[in-house]
């Protein structure tokens, strides 16, 4: 014989409580969610029992003038037995709504069995007065559950009719959600579209809390598109362009997506609207749709995606995956369909949404084809889209950052050079797999040294006039690794151009990181540009630059050096690259010797 005891775990009802209040739910309103959800599930089962059963869910708040108001919460639906009191309400985790797959779990709302407890946060004591209509001719009960984990049951002498009503009282703190209209808001935030009618009571009126969902025809009527945007403008408080029904049948969702009126950053997570079986569980759900379709937001009504428990978010399962990329199809079927039959409204979209339709084309040969020629680039010759450059220009010339463009639009521009700046998101893929899938479209990255075979060659007085200087200025920046050539380009207004290969501007970033990092981090640096190959940048100085002009012709060999290294660090400036400490003494001291000069040939006003 076995003197091991068998116990029974006990459960703390408020430590529960307080779980499912501070690391559950989003906040104690969910509470009128909860009792909703409750009813419409109940009438669900009745219309099992009963297909004509139509159902309503009465709330009412029942004012008090000597103590605090009562809110009811009344269905006709198929209420419960003494002994599904005991089983249903009484038992934490119990749940009518699971694994009867006669009664079509699917219906119901609730699976988890502790909806119920939600209402503890706003209340000390929840009554429940229920009566069977499986078991019509059983008397009706009353339940009364309190925070302390103790509840009582009673048969109820007088008749009710089939169906539950939920009395609760605010406890202290908590008053606020009983207010009328603070509970008209609830209801119509979480059921709008719930199916039973829904009709709030208090003072004497009547409101009629929910109403048609924009999912409820489909297809969608294009005669009710301007309704729909409507909707969408008073949802989310914004305008929108356009609007695309949704449909997906993993998940079987149906919904619509709102474009956008402005453009928005690659990758920004739109907050869209999300219903599970027609109610609300969630405005902020970020997870149904591919990661490029940022450039809309969504409302959509899910019927077989599984919720947490705190019935604020899907479940990351196959099915989600699945419902992800059929949503993504809809939206990419509108955007091929326009493409290929309104050219001038795919346009206007493309103007605004270039980001989104990039980053769905960069997977999608069939999508980049079609959408290439209207995306826009900026180039060293203005903003253009591709289809312009095209036309224009035989190759596509691309540099791969916004550095390098930096470096060379001017120049480019001057000599009349169509480069595109491919350092924004995605665009050098985007390129580079049209080039790869396009044969009839060249696409070549541009080196900013091709552009000094555009230069204008210098005379052979020029070359001799010039011999001396170009070495001097070479020695002069040999420790800032760049080299020095002197050439004649345009701008004239430009006195020179600093050209930095890719690593040369790494090892930039990197020695500049080691002048403001100490200790373990200057080792990390130091490895790390052992293993980038030293390269020189170079310094184009421009001969037809009347400045440098004269620079080169200075007899003081000291002044010489000086201007050098002042123009050497004013190119640096003007390509935006990150200056070195070495690089800002240098600045500094020849602002100061500036100053200084001016000073001491000053002779005031003698
Ligand atoms: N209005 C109601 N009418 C009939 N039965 C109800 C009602 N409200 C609750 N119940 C019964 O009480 C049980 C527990 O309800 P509770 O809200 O705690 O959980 P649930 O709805 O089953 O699941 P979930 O936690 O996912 O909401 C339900 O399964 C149901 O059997």
């Amino acid at each position: 014989m076995s003197d091991q005891q068998q116990n029974r775990f006990q459960v703390d009802l408020r430590g529960l409580i307080d779980l499912l209040s501070q690391h559950l739910y989003s906040g104690p309103e969910v509470f009128v969610r909860e009792l909703l959800q409750n009813a419409v599930d109940a009438i669900r089962a009745r219309q099992q029992l009963d297909l004509g059963h139509v159902g309503t869910i009465e709330i009412e708040v029942v004012e008090s003038r000597s103590g605090p108001p009562t809110l009811v919460f009344q269905d006709d639906g198929v209420g419960l037995s003494e002994q599904e009191v005991h089983q249903f309400l009484a038992t934490i985790g119990q749940s009518s709504k699971r694994g009867n797959v006669a009664r079509r779990p699917d219906d119901f709302l609730g699976q988890f069995g502790i909806g119920l407890l939600s209402s503890f946060m706003v209340t000390n004591q929840i009554s429940v007065l229920t009566r069977s209509a499986r078991e019509g001719d059983h008397p009706a009960v009353e339940w009364r559950g309190n925070t302390d984990g103790t509840y009582s049951v009673r048969p109820l002498k007088r008749e009710i009719p089939c169906g539950t009503q939920v009395f609760l009282q605010p406890a202290e703190g908590f008053e606020e959600f009983f207010e009328p209209q603070r509970i008209l808001n609830l209801a119509r935030n979480f059921g709008e579209f719930l199916e039973p009618r829904i009709v709030l009571n208090s003072g004497g009126q009547t409101q009629v809390v929910n109403g048609d969902a924009p999912w409820a025809e489909w297809p969608v009527d294009p005669d009710e598109r301007e309704q729909l945007l409507d909707y969408g403008r008073t949802t989310f408080e914004r305008d929108f362009l356009d609007v695309i029904p949704l449909r997906s049948t993993a998940g079987s969702v149906t919904g619509v997506a709102y474009v956008l009126a402005q453009a928005v950053h690659a990758g920004a997570r739109q907050r869209h609207r999300v219903y599970l079986k027609d109610m609300l569980l969630s405005n902020e759900a970020h997870d149904l749709l591919p990661e490029w379709a940022f450039f809309v937001q969504c409302v959509l009504n899910a019927r077989g995606l599984r919720p947490t428990a705190s019935r604020e978010s899907f479940y990351k399962d196959r099915v989600l995956e699945d419902t992800q990329e059929e949503l993504g199809g809809c939206l990419r079927r509108y955007l091929v369909e326009m493409a290929r039959t309104q050219p001038n409204r795919f346009k206007q979209l493309i103007a605004v949404h270039h980001l989104a339709a990039k980053a769905l084309a960069i997977d999608d040969d069939e999508c980049l084809e079609l959408f290439a020629d209207w995306f826009p680039f900026e180039t060293s010759l203005g903003t253009m889209t591709l289809g312009e450059y095209r036309q224009q220009h035989p190759v596509v010339r691309y540099v791969a950052s916004r550095d390098q463009f930096r470096q060379i639009a001017q120049v480019a521009a001057s000599e009349s050079l169509a480069v595109v700046n491919a350092g924004y998101v995605y665009e050098v893929e985007i390129l580079q797999r049209l080039g790869a899938i396009r044969p009839d479209i060249r696409v070549e990255p541009f080196d900013a040294d091709q552009l000094s075979e555009r230069f204008e060659e210098l005379t052979q007085q020029e070359r001799e006039e010039t011999i001396e200087f170009e070495r001097l200025a070479d020695v002069t920046l040999q420790r800032f690794k760049c080299a020095v050539e002197i050439a004649k380009f345009h701008p004239t207004e430009l006195p020179a151009l600093y050209v930095a290969d890719e690593n040369s501007g790494f090892m930039r970033s990197i020695e500049q990181a080691q002048d403001v990092t100490e200790g373990v981090w200057t080792d990390v640096l130091g490895s790390l540009a052992q293993d980038v190959p030293s390269t020189y940048a170079r310094l184009y100085l421009n001969y037809g630059n009347p400045l440098i002009h004269r620079i080169c012709h200075l007899a003081d060999e000291r002044g010489q050096q000086r201007s050098i290294e002042m123009v050497y660090v004013q190119s640096l400036l003007l390509g935006h690259f990150p200056l070195k400490q070495s690089e800002i003494k240098l600045l500094n001291e020849g602002l100061l010797g500036l100053i200084d000069w001016a000073v001491t040939t000053d002779r005031g006003h003698e």
